[in-house]
Formats: C-alpha cells, structure tokens, sequence
C-alpha cells in the first residue's frame, strides 16, 4: 500500500464524516424548525409585559416602506415606544414617519435626525440617539424592510423569559407576488440554506444571529460599555448576540420569522447583499471559509461521491443523484416548515430557484473573497481579520 493511497483513504473518510454531519444538520434544522416555530406561546398576564422600545433606523424609502412602518403603529401590545432614526436631514423617509405620527397620535413616536459619531458601523451611528433615550429595559432592533403583524410584538416577549437575553427572529419573507422571481429566489434562500443555519445553531447554543429584527435586555449591552463596541464590526447583530450570551444569558428564536417585506426585489442586488453577508461571516468567522463550502450541496456531493466510490465501489454518479434527490426533498420540506401554509410560488418556481441557488452558491462565495472592502448603504468599510472595520 502506498502513502498515496493511505492519504486517500483518510481524506476520503474524513469527506464522508463532513457528508454526515451535513445531513445532521439537515435533520438538527427539520426538528427544530417543527418544534420551535409558530408555536403558539401562553401570553403573558399584563403585569408580565414589560415595557418596550422599538428603534427603527431608516435610510431612504422604497414603495413598501409606508406600509412595513405604518404595522408598527398598530401592534397590539400595552406599553411600546417606537424611536425613528433618520440619518440625513434631506431623507424622503422624514415625511413618512412625520405623517404616520399624525395619523397615529397616541402611538408614542419619536423621530430623531442625523447621526451621533461613535463607530464606524453607520447603523449603529444612526440609532444611537434612540438608544440613548429609550425609556424601557427591553429593546427591539428593528430594520426598515420589517413587517409585522399586530401581535408580534407579543409573541416575542412572550419569549423573553427570566434567563433569556435575547429573542431573534429568522429572517424570512412576507409573500411579495408583484415583485416575480427574485422575491421567489429570496425566499427560497432564506428558507434553506439560512434557515438550516440558522435553526441549527440556535439549536445546539452557536450563535447564528441575524439582526434585522431582535428584542434584547440592555442591562448587559450597557455592562459592557453600550453601542459603542458593537459598532467597531459590521456584524453588530452577531457581537450583540455574543455580548449578551457571555453575560450569562440566552439567546433564543422567536416563534414567528421576520418578515421581510422591502419595495424592491432583484436577483442582481440580492446577490450583493448575500456576498456583503458572506464577506462578514468571513471576516469574522475565518474557519467558515473552509466549513461553509462544505455545507453546500453541490460541492459536497461531487466530494461525498468521489469518497464512497473510492472507499466502497459505488457509482459516484449514482451517490451524486441521491445525494442531489435527497439535499432537494429535505430542503422542500424545511421550505414548507418555515413556510407554514400553502407556498405562494409554483413547485415549477422552487425547482428553478433552488437549482439556481445551488449552482451560484459556490461562485457567489468565491465572489466574498475577492476583496476586503464592503459597500453598505453610502458607505464603503474595510473588513480587517476578526470582523473589525474601518470607514474607508
Ligand atoms: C462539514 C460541514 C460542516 C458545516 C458546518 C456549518 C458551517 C456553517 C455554514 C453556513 C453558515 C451560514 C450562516 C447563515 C446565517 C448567517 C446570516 C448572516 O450572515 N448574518 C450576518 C448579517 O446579519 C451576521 O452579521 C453574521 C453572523 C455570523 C453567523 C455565523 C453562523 C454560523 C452558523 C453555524 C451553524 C452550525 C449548526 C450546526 C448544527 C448541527
Ligand atoms: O449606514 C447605515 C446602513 C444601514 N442602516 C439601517 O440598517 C438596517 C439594515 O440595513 P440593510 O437593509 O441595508 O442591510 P441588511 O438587511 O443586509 O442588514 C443586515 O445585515 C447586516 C447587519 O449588520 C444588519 O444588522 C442586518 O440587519 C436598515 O434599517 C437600514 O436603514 C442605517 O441606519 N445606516
């Protein structure tokens, strides 16, 4: 025997553990989606509904965006304070909130404009003025393509129970027919591979939080020294979640999705912000370089068939079919979990999407890696190893 071929023979049986553990994750993802979301909670009694302060930050508007803010004016919850940030004194989004507020007069609403510098993440710049004057413990972090129902706001409380921290709620997307395929693309993102992620690691404690809309204790945030060290990343939602944790505290997934619902959808800028998010997770998480191709179908399952070729005699294009078959059919059913009612888009549609997912997942990755520097809103930042920035 060879070294060649004992080098072979380990690689492929470490390929074929990789292979494994994609399906756990798989199987970790179904189970947990099943048991954790929409889930109907026991409400809490009045007394137990705290206060809370909603902080929306806004950059500039889109069709959608009256709608997405006037469904927090008519959330049904006791004691809610919603704190608008406006970044730029000329943004079209200032005549939007002012004019909701006048429609909704006793809604408490405040409206702050222009920036306080204290980081370099522009988000954090924008919202600290709220933070800062936000009446109650618990906020709520709450970007401004959210949507939400009028009791969302009480199935997350409804989560936040003495030892938790944090209530995250997975990015989804509410159903947007007019905006054609890339909305059907989005969702389909969304509702596998982020989901398996993302239901994955709050299942077994990895922090895989994604910001867009989370409800947070600030007693621990405060602790350790406010916005401002958040602010030094780009992934503020992720050091958010680690900074509560590390306080003692859980992190714990809201019952219900986030749903997204911005006025503009396509495939071009879609894929622009998964290499953005790709390029922090990087940045920030190197090992993901080598461990998220892994969690991808495609390159896992030429590996997989190659290994168990080599290691049993079986067909590897036979193993690549399976593999593809079964990857597809344990995607549609998390798909339909996280979904939780008849899908809005074909099974046609899905079979389109998800292949071109799948196919472009590899290709969009490689697409992170080609530089350090990543645009967000009007803003160019330089990720430096670690997820720090710099504004460039
Ligand atoms: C042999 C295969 C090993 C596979 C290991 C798993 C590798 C993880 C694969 C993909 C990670 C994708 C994460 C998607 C959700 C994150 C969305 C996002 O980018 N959000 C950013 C913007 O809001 C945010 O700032 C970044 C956060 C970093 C998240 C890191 C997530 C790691 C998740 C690991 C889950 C492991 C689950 C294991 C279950 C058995
Ligand atoms: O400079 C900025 C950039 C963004 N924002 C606000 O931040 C929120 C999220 O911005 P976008 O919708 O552009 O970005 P994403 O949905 O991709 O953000 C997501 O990924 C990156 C994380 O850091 C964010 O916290 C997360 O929400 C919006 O409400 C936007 O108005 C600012 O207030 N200022």
């Amino acid at each position: 025997m060879s070294v060649e071929h004992y080098f072979a023979v380990g690689l492929a049986i470490v390929i074929v553990g990789g292979w494994l553990f994609d399906w756990l994750m798989h199987t970790v993802a179904i189970i947990y989606g099943i048991r954790r979301l929409h889930r109907q909670l026991p409400t809490p009694s009045p007394e137990d509904l705290p206060g809370v302060s909603i902080i929306k930050p806004l950059v500039g508007v889109d069709p959608h965006l009256y709608a997405n803010l006037e469904s927090f004016f008519k959330l049904q919850y006791p004691n809610f304070e919603i704190l608008f940030c406006v970044q730029d004194e000329s943004d079209p989004a200032i005549m939007i909130v002012q004019k909701l507020m006048e429609l909704y007069p006793k809604v408490d609403a405040k409206l702050f404009i222009g920036i306080k510098y204290i980081c370099p993440n522009g988000k954090i710049n924008n919202m600290i003025k709220a933070y800062e004057a936000a009446k109650n413990e618990n906020l709520l972090i709450s970007d401004s393509c959210i949507k939400m129902n009028e009791n969302t706001l009480m199935e997350m409380v409804s989560c936040m129970k003495p030892d938790v921290g944090m209530v995250v709620q997975m990015p989804f997307f509410e159903n947007r027919p007019k905006l054609g395929f890339a909305s059907v693309y989005e969702k389909v993102y969304f509702a596998t591979f982020n989901a398996r992620s993302t239901l994955g690691g709050f299942a077994t404690g990895i922090n895989a939080c994604t910001g867009m809309s989370c409800l947070f204790r600030r007693e621990p945030v405060d602790k350790a020294g406010g916005l401002a060290p958040l602010g030094q990343y780009l992934s503020e939602d992720y050091v958010l979640n680690r900074t509560i944790t590390q306080a003692g505290y859980k992190s714990v997934l809201c019952t219900s999705t986030a749903q997204q619902n911005s006025g503009y959808s396509s495939v071009g800028t879609f894929h622009k912000r998964i290499i953005r998010w790709s390029q922090l997770r990087i940045a920030l998480l190197p090992h993901l370089i080598i461990l998220e191709p892994l969690s991808e179908c495609m390159l896992m399952g030429a590996c997989a068939s190659w290994a168990i070729e080599y290691l049993f005699g079986i067909s590897s294009m036979g193993v690549f079919l399976m593999h593809i078959l079964l990857w597809f059919l344990l995607d549609y059913t998390l798909l339909r979990i996280v979904e939780n009612g008849p899908l809005p888009f074909s099974k046609f549609e899905f079979v389109v999407a998800w292949l071109m997912r799948e196919t472009l997942a590899l290709f969009l990755t490689l697409q992170s890696h080609r530089n350090t520097i990543v645009k967000w809103r009007h803003k160019k930042y330089k990720l430096n190893w670690g997820g720090k920035i710099e504004e460039v």
